[in-house]
């Protein structure tokens, strides 16, 4: 009876609420004497004879995409509450590992809870704007909300107890299902047609630090180093700095520098913002996609040296050197298409000194901030000083103990009597984890662990026969230069 009641209520607060949003929309054909007394005397009578208490949760608060983690809390409670097994109409969201299913009350749905021996109200609204413009993408118009009702003798208990009770539960049950996600930014042109800055998509890299063949002891340097950041936040905030931390990975191509980023990633359960700087158009627009990454995340630009022109400002060439390196560009179609695209953007080194490290960084917490380069030399020391990216780390060719690691992965071996041999080669030649793990791989299956070690001992006899063909060669040349 009382549960009737009370959602007979929640329809009367329903209608009234129409009742109002029609008197907003229509209330310029009032005279303009009346509308200010008829707008302080509805609300009187409604508080008057509605015993009820609404509080509504908007998906976007203050900028227009700005997400709010509050809504997502309530949204994932709701989804996997007891009560929201009586809802008739549910919406099916990310599927992780292809198993469980995420469920959340779709439009227009009411569910009913009691918390303490207070009965409450969900409903799921949308909201519905005529846009001015013509848009491709009239979803961006929708505004979603959730609207809870419960009877103004609860109010200490729900404000008090039970929205923190369910935001937390429902950050607790998002993190247990997370579906780990890949972002990447939209062109800062699409912004206003598709309605966002990033789009995803579900992450499934299997990269994880027990298959990264790199020297053990750096590896058990950087799983502590993550540790201790993904448990520091008390940490951080007793320092006085912001929840964030900067790593910068460097080496030759194909030594595991984005594998590394898949296996952080999976190791801390973290969300990758894969930032592609050409697509930004200025300092603001980045500024903005920062605002937009969620907690929990690391934000990766590869191939930070070529991004864009950002070592350009202070490491000015000399005169000479630019008229040669021009004319290489002019030669080279795809430096000639990269330079055009670089152009487009306005993005400077400060700016991306400031997305670092600025004021606007400390928005949020939990984030770490990856940059990937083939050469280090070439960034600019103000990007890569200690406090910007804390850590660097270097990411070389591979080496015996790496070997080994590769040679379980790929052959499921861990001693063999050819590995000594390639223990030598590997100490006396340079190949990258990339090429030793193609040699390694079976090309079919009849080829056996034997046959693709002894593969591997030829590629790296060839390439120490290369590289002392190389030395020699430079040897000449240097000899005819002095003369
Ligand atoms: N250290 C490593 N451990 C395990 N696999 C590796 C390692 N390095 C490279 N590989 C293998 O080589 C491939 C290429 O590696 P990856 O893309 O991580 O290299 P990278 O350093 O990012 O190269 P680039 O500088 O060209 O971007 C990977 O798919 C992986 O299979
Ligand atoms: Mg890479």
């Amino acid at each position: 009876m009382v549960a009737v009641k009370g959602e007979l209520w929640s329809q009367v607060g329903s209608i009234i609420a129409s009742l109002m949003f029609v008197y907003a929309m229509f209330k310029e054909c009032f005279p303009y004497q009346l509308r200010g007394y008829l707008g302080r005397y509805s609300h009187k009578m409604v508080n008057l004879v509605y015993p009820y208490v609404q509080i509504t949760f908007h998906e976007y608060t203050g900028e227009r995409f700005n997400r709010s983690e509050v809504y997502g809390a309530i949204r994932t409670y709701l989804g996997a509450c007891p009560a929201s097994t009586l809802a008739k109409r549910l919406r099916a969201h990310d599927i992780k590992d292809n198993k469980s299913l995420i469920l959340s009350m779709d439009d227009d749905e009411e569910i009913t809870e009691e918390f303490q021996g207070a009965k409450l109200w969900w409903t799921s609204c949308k909201h519905v704007t005529k846009s001015q413009s013509f848009s491709f993408y009239p979803a961006s118009d929708e505004k979603r909300y959730y609207r809870l009702t419960f009877h103004r003798r609860y109010k200490d208990l729900i404000t008090g107890s039970y929205i923190n009770y369910v935001v937390q539960q429902g950050k607790d049950m998002a993190v247990r299902n997370r579906q780990l996600k890949l972002y990447t930014n939209n062109s800062s042109d699409d912004w206003y047609g598709k309605g966002t800055r990033w789009s995803h998509v579900a992450f499934e890299h299997p990269a994880t630090f027990q298959k990264l063949a790199m020297d053990l002891k750096k590896k058990e340097e950087i799983i502590n180093d993550l540790d201790k950041f993904r448990l520091g936040k008390d940490y951080y905030s007793k320092i006085g700095k912001a929840w964030k931390r900067g790593y910068l990975l460097y080496g030759p191509p194909g030594t595991g520098k984005s594998s590394m980023i898949a296996a952080m990633a999976n190791y801390l359960e973290y969300d990758i913002y894969d930032l592609e700087l050409t697509a930004v158009k200025d300092n603001t627009d980045l500024k903005k996609l920062l605002i937009d990454t969620s907690n929990k995340s690391i934000i990766v630009i590869e191939d930070i040296d070529c991004s864009l022109d950002l070592t350009g400002q202070r490491n000015k060439k000399k005169d000479d050197e630019k008229d040669e390196d021009d004319e290489e560009k002019k030669k080279d179609p795809i430096r000639k298409r990269f330079e055009e695209e670089n152009k487009k953007s306005k993005v400077t080194l400060s700016g991306l000194l400031n997305f670092i490290d600025g004021i606007w960084s400390a928005c949020g917490g939990e984030r770490l901030i990856v940059f990937t380069t083939n050469y280090v030399h070439k960034l600019d020391p103000a990007l890569v000083r200690r406090g910007r990216m804390d850590k660097h780390i270097e990411l070389s060719y591979c080496c015996f103990e790496a070997f080994k690691v590769l040679a379980y992965n790929y052959l499921d071996i861990d001693s063999h009597h050819l590995f000594e041999k390639i223990k030598c080669l590997l100490e006396e030649t340079d190949m990258t984890p990339a090429d030793v793990a193609e040699n390694l791989m079976p090309k079919s299956v009849t080829e056996d662990a034997e046959t693709c070690l002894k593969k591997l001992i030829e590629a790296l006899e060839l390439a120490k026969e290369e590289a002392q063909k190389k030395a020699e060669r430079n040897t000449v040349t240097n000899l005819i230069k002095k003369k």
